[in-house]
Order: structure tokens, then C-alpha cells, then sequence
């Protein structure tokens, strides 16, 4: 589903955020990537977003391969993979309906298909009675069900994380996670890049480490509790 084949990311300042990257991610697997700050992990997820582009190497994902992907491709891209940032990124003079609703407005969709889906999408994160509220009204962990609401709102087959727990105390960091896991068991692939150990040894999932650019270790769901940055 996902695949790095010697993958290096050189950015414009001559700076090497990725070194010659190995690795591969099947469909339907939930995988963990973590690394000190700085390691590369926000470079990896823009790689698979197309956001960036490698340097050297390829990165095929869902059977195509993105260096050789033509501009006019990438919006059909993105709406297979989602991503959810860890601060939200939302509207907060839209309410939260309008926030789930805007990848479906964008991608074209009639609006009482759009109604379905976010209701269908606020109601997966438990937030169908909240839809008229402001972001601004909401704590940090609602505010992140919207971002996560969002992002699966047009059922993508790739569902990508950048710190979604960063602000959140272990308490929600565990909803949010089973949130996640919820979303995969029903067959989403799922990355999920957190610097926060003690949070993914409880996962007992497969574990990426990165450090300084390169991939240190590559640990199975029972070797992670191993896992260090
Ligand atoms: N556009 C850019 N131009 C130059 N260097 C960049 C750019 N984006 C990131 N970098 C550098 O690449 C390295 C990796 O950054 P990246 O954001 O991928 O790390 P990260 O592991 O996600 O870190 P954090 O956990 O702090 O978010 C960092 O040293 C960063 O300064």
C-alpha cells in the first residue's frame, strides 16, 4: 500500500532530512513512526502526500508511483490519503460541520450527500449533537475529533497522523488512539507519527524509528515495547 524504495529527502537548503529509506506498509496495517524531533517524521508523511518529493528514489503508494505522478493526478491522490495534523488546522470562524464538510465542498459534492457524510462522520467521533458549534468552543480533545472527522469524511484508504496526540493528556491521547483503531479495524491504513514512547508501547503495533534521517529500526507489534528515540 505504502513503499519507500531508497528514498533520500534533500531540502532546497542543501539539508538531508532523509537518508536512503527502506520499508513497506501492507493495507490494512496501523503503524506507528516515531523519532526525536527534528528525526524527519513530518518529511516522511509529506513524501506520501506528495506534499514533497524525494530526492532520490521512489514512493509508490496504492499502487502508483508518485514520482512519475502528473500534477493533474495529485487532488485524486489526496483524497485517498488523509492526514490529521496535530493542531487542527480548522476554520474557526466556520462551525464544525462546515470544517468536516469542506474536503467534500472542495472535491465537488452535491450537498445532500455532504449532509450524509459529515453527519455520518461527527457521529463516528461522537460529535453529531456539537455540528453548529464554533472550533472555539470546543476543548482541545473535540477540537481534534473535528480534525479526525475531516479527515475521514470522504472514506480515504489512508489515513496519516503528525503528532494528533501532542497536545492532549494521556487520558484523551487513549481516546483518540482508540479512534484510530477503530478506523483501521474497518480496514483503513493507518501512520501514525508520534515522539510520545509510553503512549505507543501501549499500542502493541508495529513501530518505525527514525533518527536523523534514517530508519533505526523497523519493530514488530510484540517488540515494541522495546522501542527507544
Ligand atoms: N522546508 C524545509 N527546508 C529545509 N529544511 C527543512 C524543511 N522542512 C524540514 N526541514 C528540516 O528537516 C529536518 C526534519 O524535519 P521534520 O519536520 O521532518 O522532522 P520531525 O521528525 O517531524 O520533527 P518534529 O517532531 O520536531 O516535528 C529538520 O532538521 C528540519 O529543520
Amino acid at each position: 500500500m505504502i513503499r519507500f524504495d531508497h528514498v533520500s529527502k534533500r531540502y532546497s537548503n542543501g539539508f538531508e532530512a532523509l537518508k536512503s529509506l527502506n520499508f513497506s506498509i501492507d493495507a490494512g496495517e496501523m503503524v506507528f513512526l516515531t523519532g526525536h524531533s527534528g528525526a524527519g517524521k513530518s518529511t516522511l508523511l509529506k513524501l506520501i502526500m506528495a506534499m514533497e518529493h524525494p530526492s532520490r528514489g521512489q514512493v509508490f503508494v496504492n499502487g502508483s508511483n508518485l514520482t512519475r505522478m502528473p500534477d493533474s493526478q495529485i487532488p485524486y491522490h489526496r483524497r485517498q490519503v488523509s492526514v490529521v495534523f496535530q493542531n487542527h488546522q480548522l476554520l474557526f470562524d466556520r462551525s464544525v460541520f462546515d470544517n468536516v464538510a469542506l474536503p467534500l465542498v472542495i472535491a465537488g459534492y452535491a450537498a445532500s450527500d455532504i449532509a450524509k457524510r459529515v453527519r455520518a462522520a461527527l457521529d463516528k467521533v461522537g460529535l453529531l449533537h456539537k455540528e453548529n458549534r464554533l472550533p472555539l468552543e470546543l476543548s482541545g480533545g473535540e477540537q481534534q475529533r473535528v480534525g479526525i472527522a475531516r479527515a475521514v469524511v470522504n472514506k480515504p484508504k489512508i489515513l496519516l497522523a503528525d503528532e494528533p496526540t501532542g497536545n492532549l493528556d494521556p487520558e484523551l491521547s487513549a481516546e483518540i488512539m482508540d479512534l484510530f483503531r477503530q478506523f483501521n479495524e474497518v480496514g483503513v491504513t493507518m501512520l501514525i507519527a508520534s515522539h510520545d514512547i509510553d503512549l505507543l508501547k501501549r499500542q502493541n503495533k508495529r513501530v518505525l524509528a527514525l533518527s536523523e534521517g534514517e530508519l533505526r529500526a523497523d519493530m514488530a507489534p510484540a517488540n515494541a515495547g522495546a522501542v527507544h528515540v
